[in-house]
């Protein structure tokens, strides 16, 4: 649905994009992560044909977005960082002058201006100024002025950005609901907790992409392996005696010894092993002789992917 070949862009001979290759396939939501200033918004730019390239192609349905025709245009929706609709006008005013500009007839129109404003939950609300309504409303209002025309390919550009933690949520859900009508989502986002809502990510920095997978791929590509956490009763220091058999089972990367109020001491190993499932019996083998109190599969933050995977 979308591929980007060798993609590069310079402003005024600084370069912002590096040579970035992505391809997007139907019917998933694409998360692009990364901190501000990393080329989000350039790409998607690029990517819906508000920009053109400076290095390399862009195909969107096989074709290149810049040379889009309103038939063309009909299929992609786009919701933009900045709110661009009119003030003065009320939400439905809004939504109905953005279907008309997408060609939707007079019946159709009205049918679809309901739908989206019930979707977005802003049905109830339909009547009053745009400019009247909170940030989270109008963020919600640019998503419905960009379903109206049921695009087939949707660019989100940060559309949770200093939203409460709820109202980021509900967008999401929204996201996972298009998507399950097989409809495609590229949407961007300086939350990287909320990489773990996309089918597919890619962390954007230095101008580049520096990882593009599942979040569960990058997780393991990051951790080169599966995380497991287990816990163990008995003295602290005492623990040293079984690393050594411990690392033959997978890679220790932290050990902590926990001396909780009532004396009783625990220690904790973080192993990454290729497969937990085969870890597991190896590493009670290994620990013959301690009490294992717990024994965890973990999943780290993607913070600490995103961090690991950018430092390479
Ligand atoms: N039209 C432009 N002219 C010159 N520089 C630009 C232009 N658009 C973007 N840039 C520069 O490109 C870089 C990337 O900006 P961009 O808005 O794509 O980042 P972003 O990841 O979307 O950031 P944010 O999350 O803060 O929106 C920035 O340094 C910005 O100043």
């Amino acid at each position: 649905m979308i591929e980007a070949e060798g993609l590069g862009m310079s402003f005024g001979g600084e370069e912002v994009l590096g040579e970035i290759y992505l391809s997007v396939g139907e019917g998933e939501i694409f998360g692009l992560i990364g901190p501000s200033g990393a080329g989000k918004s350039t790409l998607t730019r690029l990517l819906t044909g508000y920009l053109r390239p400076s290095r390399g192609s862009v195909r969107v349905f096989g074709r290149d977005p810049c040379a889009f025709g309103a038939a063309d245009r009909r299929r992609i929706g786009f919701m933009p960082q900045g709110f661009v609709l009119y003030g003065g006008l009320s939400v439905r005013q809004n939504v109905n002058f953005a279907a008309g500009l997408y060609g939707l007839r007079l019946g159709e129109r009205r049918r679809r201006v309901r739908e989206v404003l019930e979707f977005t939950e802003l049905w109830k609300d339909r009547r009053k100024a745009a400019s009247r309504l909170s940030g989270g409303m109008q963020r919600r209002l640019q998503l419905a002025a960009a379903l109206v025309h049921e695009p087939q390919l949707l660019f989100v550009d940060e559309p949770t950005a200093n939203l409460d933690p709820i109202l980021r949520r509900k967008f999401w859900e929204g996201f996972e609901v298009l998507r399950d009508m097989g409809r495609t989502i590229f949407v961007t986002t300086q939350y990287v907790g909320e990489a773990e809502l996309c089918d597919r990510v890619g962390l954007l920095s230095g101008g580049g992409l520096a990882a593009v997978g599942t979040p569960e791929e990058l997780r393991r590509r990051a951790f080169g392996g599966e995380a497991m956490e287990l816990t163990l009763a008995g003295e602290p220091g005492r623990l040293g005696r079984h690393l050594d058999a411990l690392e033959g089972v997978g890679h220790v990367v932290e050990v902590r010894e926990e001396r909780p109020g009532d004396g009783a001491a625990a220690s904790t190993v973080r192993l990454v092993v290729e497969d937990a499932d085969t870890a597991l019996p190896r590493a009670f083998e290994a620990l013959r002789g301690a009490e294992v109190l717990s024994a965890d599969l973990i999943h780290p933050s993607f913070d600490e992917v995103f961090v690991r995977l950018v430092r390479g």
